[in-house]
């Protein structure tokens, strides 16, 4: 049975789930440590791209499913940062790039048919919920976004240190998320902390980041067998 918790000691809660956070998955080990081939960065690459062009329609739930204004204010923000407003702009460009980066053209990203139905299903599983789940526990979900910044410090250095032959700057979208990641984890765990204010709430918010957390494991199980080597 939990217990209420005062603020710091939620935070601290949800900050504790990192240890099942996808860092951790053999995948991005082996990523980080120069153990993947072209072929497996390409697999990754390809795959991962279900989920970019998944997390603007995940908002987009999260938006219809807030009542508050001054939040889908703020929140509309990330739809705009994925998709751009014209061509060339966006984290979905920028994701395509890295594509063509590892030698993979856009349209096999675009077509979907490196997409493995593990990856598929975990993804879509992340825009049911929240289209399905109240408003705040999805934004609970997204709070993964707490830990993804010292990953992706860790996954530029490794990059650039141990795939030397990827071209251009297919590595922009990391920098980007590099600081877009802690403004939108930061709004995010504002709107949890002040929201989950009885036991239920938190439970149901620590819940929901666990769920994210297989989510994105998940993902990389299902990239780990099918380009293991
Ligand atoms: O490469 C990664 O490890 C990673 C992880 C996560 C995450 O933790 O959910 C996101 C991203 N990248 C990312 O690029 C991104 O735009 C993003 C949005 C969200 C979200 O849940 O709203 N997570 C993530």
């Amino acid at each position: 049975m939990m217990t209420l918790s005062s603020t710091a000691s939620f935070v601290e809660k949800l900050r504790a789930q990192s240890e099942r956070y996808h860092h951790q998955h053999p995948f991005h080990v082996k990523m980080n440590e120069g153990r993947l081939s072209r072929r497996q960065i390409q697999g990754w690459v390809a795959n991962r791209f279900y989920y970019q062009e998944s997390i603007p329609r995940k908002d987009a739930a999260i938006l219809a499913n807030c009542p508050e204004r001054d939040i889908r204010r703020r929140w509309i923000q990330r739809i705009v940062d994925h998709d751009g407003t014209a061509g060339g702009e966006g984290g979905i460009e920028a994701w395509l790039r890295l594509g063509e980066a590892v030698g993979l053209p856009r349209k096999e990203l675009s077509d979907r048919r490196h997409l493995l139905p593990g990856v598929r299903f975990a993804v879509d599983a992340y825009v049911t919920f929240a289209r399905t789940r109240p408003w705040v526990e999805a934004v609970a979900s997204s709070l993964t976004e707490l830990f993804a910044p010292d990953l992706m410090a860790e996954r530029l250095a490794a990059f650039e240190r141990w795939y030397p032959w990827m071209d251009g700057d297919g590595l922009a979208y990391f920098r980007t998320r590099l600081h877009q990641a802690p403004r939108d984890s930061e709004h995010a765990l504002e709107v949890v902390t002040e929201r989950c204010r009885s036991v239920d709430e938190q439970e149901a918010a620590l819940a929901a980041l666990s769920f994210k957390c297989d989510v994105l494991w998940s993902v990389l199980d299902a990239i780990d067998r099918a380009y293991g080597e």
